[in-house]
Order: structure tokens, then sequence, then C-alpha cells
């Protein structure tokens, strides 16, 4: 058995919350070697041409860690560091997320080695089409739905669910989430992540007494989760005092102007620069800045041993998958900072892919406002669920997370004769 310190690898994490949660449930221990491996997994090599006429080989990967609860679901990365072992992980991070929001999906993950910041437009759809031919006979609106994540957006889903279509040879929009919604795509999905997050930390702070009209947020990683995290936060009276994206940390006491700062970084490429904003140097030590909420947004991994015991938030939100490692997760329990996990707090995202799907499949589109209520309540429905399991177990919310979704999974496996 590894010390906690050890674990450092997103799917050692991922296999030690599986094992800590079903010791506590006492599974059997042939349904945790189950779970502890995907399901099914394949990698991918593919020419792609270039803009100057050269051919260039891609890997990707394609990982169903579970389809007991229903079709593989989850988003598609494109990113320097994807490895087999990262998607791997997160394809398990996919099954707790819809099996605890009680989504009739299992879990699935995609990545490719490559640099989208570096690719052409042209090369970006020629890369995602042949990824999409490469992985489309595992894939499939029955079998396994992908979505955006990290480097992907709509675009990307548009030409993905193009190319299912034509292979299929007609329409296919519940062959992909995420998608623009000129192609079947549903009200509120580019911004649910965070919507969905947002509703956490309400839930949070109103149970732990912390007011959230001035109190100071930092974000790490300006993306798509936590940009919109930024927005939703700043309304709701907060100061964002803090923030940062893979270039730069950039910070301000009285709060940065979120809406300027989204303008700055889609002008400039990076929140670098921003002016009335000071530079927070290295920029990863903008997780330890005094605030009350911290929100990670960025890559796993980023709350560690070593600077857990600096972290001043009393509520850290995770919108990325996978950002503390176990050793961190248990200084910040004994040091009394309540972690909402990743697979409560940034399921917003998954939850409005499934109306999204569901839309596809009736070909029946739903108002903005019913998506959002229906969000809301998925989350804190989900909320409550994990905060009373964890008060009577006596647990994390993460362990008490992983329990609720675990048994659900569990459960789907003893009905299918497992
Ligand atoms: N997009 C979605 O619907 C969902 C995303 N997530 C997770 O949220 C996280 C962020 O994803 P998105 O916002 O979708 O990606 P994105 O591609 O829109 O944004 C990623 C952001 O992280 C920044 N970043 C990259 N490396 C960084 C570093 N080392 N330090 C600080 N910032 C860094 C980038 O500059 C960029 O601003 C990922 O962990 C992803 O898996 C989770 C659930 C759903
Ligand atoms: O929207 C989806 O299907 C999955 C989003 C995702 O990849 C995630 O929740 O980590």
């Amino acid at each position: 058995m590894l010390s906690l310190e050890a674990l450092r690898g997103p799917l050692a994490v991922a296999q030690h919350q599986l094992e800590e949660a079903a010791a506590r449930l006492g599974i059997p221990p042939h349904v945790v070697d189950l779970l502890r491996e995907p399901e099914r997994a394949i990698a991918v090599r593919f020419p792609v041409r270039m803009d100057d006429g050269s051919t260039r080989i891609f890997t990707g990967y394609r990982v169903q860690h579970s389809t007991a609860r229903g079709p593989g679901k989850g988003g598609l990365r494109f990113h320097p560091d994807v490895t087999q072992d990262e998607v791997s992980a997160l394809a398990m991070w996919m099954t707790w997320k819809c099996a605890l929001l009680d989504l009739p999906f299992g879990g699935a993950k995609g990545g490719v080695i490559c640099n989208p910041k570096e690719l052409s437009e042209g090369e970006l759809e020629r890369l995602s089409r042949r990824f999409a031919e490469e992985i489309a006979g595992l894939v499939g609106p029955g079998r396994d739905i992908p979505a955006p994540d990290v480097y992907t957006d709509e675009r990307v889903m548009g030409w993905m669910m193009d190319t299912f279509s034509r292979m299929g040879g007609r329409p296919l929009p519940e062959s992909v989430t995420g998608k623009p919604l000129a192609l079947g795509g549903s009200h509120g999905r580019s911004t649910a992540t965070a919507r969905g997050l947002v509703e956490t930390v309400k839930e949070a702070t109103g149970r732990l007494g912390l007011p959230l009209k001035g109190a100071r947020a930092v974000i790490q990683g300006f993306g798509n989760a936590g940009a919109h995290a930024a927005r939703f936060l700043e309304e709701l009276g907060c100061r964002v005092v803090a923030v940062s994206d893979s270039q730069a940390a950039v910070g301000r006491e009285d709060g940065l102007p979120v809406e300027v700062l989204v303008a700055h970084k889609e002008r400039t490429g990076s929140v670098a620069g921003f002016p009335g904003a000071e530079e927070v140097r290295p920029p990863e030590s903008i997780v330890e800045l005094p605030c009350e909420i911290l929100i990670p947004a960025a890559l796993e991994g980023s709350i560690t041993e070593e600077n857990a015991p600096r972290i001043q938030a009393r509520l850290v939100a995770e919108a990325a998958n996978g950002p503390t490692l176990p050793a961190a997760d248990r200084i910040l329990h004994e040091r009394g900072v309540t972690v909402i996990p990743d697979i409560l707090a940034n399921a917003g995202g998954v939850t409005v892919s499934y109306f999204e799907w569901v839309q596809g499949l009736q070909r029946y589109a739903w108002k903005e406002e019913t998506v959002a209520e229906r969000l809301a309540e998925h989350m804190r429905e989900a909320f409550a669920h994990a905060w009373e399991v964890a008060r009577r177990e006596g647990t994390d919310l993460r362990t008490a997370a992983t329990m609720v979704a675990v048994s659900r999974v569990y459960d789907a496996l003893r009905w299918r004769g497992v």
C-alpha cells in the first residue's frame, strides 16, 4: 500500500479514492478490482495533413471506465500532457460524477496529445474529424457520448457531430454534447459547469455560515469553468481577488473587474499584463493567497501536501477534475477547510450535457429557464445528499460523495449479475 504522499499520478489518486469509499461500504474485492481499471480503452495513432504540406502523427485515447449505469459519458481534452493514465482517471471520475448526479450514464473520457494553440483552425478541424473517425467504432449515441473539456469547445464538438453523422448516414445530434445551438446544442451548456459550481458554493457557504457578499474568491484557471465562475461569483457580490491561466497570475485586493478581464484575455490570449492588477509570482502560489473561497479550475494535482498547509481559504470548490492530491485532502480536512469535490462541484457540465442528449433524442429543445431550473435542482439535491452522508459517516465530502456514487454503481452491477 503506497503512502498518501506517494499518490500523485491521477489514476493512482482515483484508485485510492475508490478503495477508501469501497472499504467503508464493504464492497466485495472482485467489484473493487473491476472498478480499479477501465472497462475498455483504445489508443489511436493517426496522420493529419498540416498547412505547410507536411504530415504529422498524433496519438489519442478514448477510455470507458464503466458502462454499468448507461452509455459512457465524458469530455475530450486536447493538451500536450495528455496520457492514457490521466484519461483513465478522468473516466473513472466521470463514472462517479454521473452516478452521484443520478444521470443514466457511465463514465468515459478522451484525449489527444497536441497543443491546439499551435494549430491553425484548418489543422484543428482535420485533427478533430480524423480522431472522430478513429474512435467511431467505440462511441455513439447509445454507447459513449463525447463533450468538451480542456482546450476543446463547441467548434470541435460540431466537427465531431458532423463526422459521426456523415459516417452514420443521418443527422446524429445525440452523438455529442456541448455542440453549438445551431446543431442541437442546449441552452446553458457553455455556462453549466460554472453555474453548477456556484450552486454548490451557495449550498456550502449557507451551511458554513460564510456570507458570500464581500467574500474573496481566488480562481486558478481562467477558461470555460474558471471565467464563468468568476462572473457568477462577482454577480453574487464576491470579490474575485486573483485569477491565473497557463501563462500568469494576476490579482487586485479590491476585486478584478471580471468582464473587463475576460475581454483582455480574449484580446491578448492571457490574463497577463491586465492593467491595474499586480502579478502573482510564481503563478502556482495563487492557491495560497488570502481568500474565503478557492476555486482550482485548471488541471490535476495543483493542491499538494506542500501548499495545503498554507492554503488560507475556508472553502475549496473544485471546478477542475482531480486538483487536490490525497495527502493535501487529509491536511485540509484536519485544518477544517471544506472541499467540495470535483465529482460534485463540477457536475453541472455533464448534467446539462445529459439535458442536451435528451433534447437530441427527443428532437425537442428546452427553454433556457427550464435548463437553469433543472440544473439548480439536480445540484442542490446531490449536494444535500453528499453533505448528509458526510455528517452521518464523519467523513469529508469527497469520501461521502464517492461513497454515494460507488454504492449506486455497485447496485447496478449487482442487478446485472456481477
Ligand atoms: N468544460 C467543462 O464543461 C468541464 C470542465 N471541467 C474541468 O475544469 C477544468 C478546466 O476546464 P475548462 O475550463 O473546460 O478548460 P478550458 O480549456 O476552457 O480552460 C482551461 C484554463 O486553464 C488554464 N490553465 C492551463 N494550465 C494552467 C496552469 N498550469 N495554471 C493555471 N491555469 C492553467 C488555461 O490557460 C485556461 O484558462 C479541467 O480540469 C476540466 O476537466 C470539469 C467539468 C466540466
Ligand atoms: O459534459 C460532459 O459530458 C462531460 C464533461 C466532463 O468532461 C467533465 O465533467 O469532466
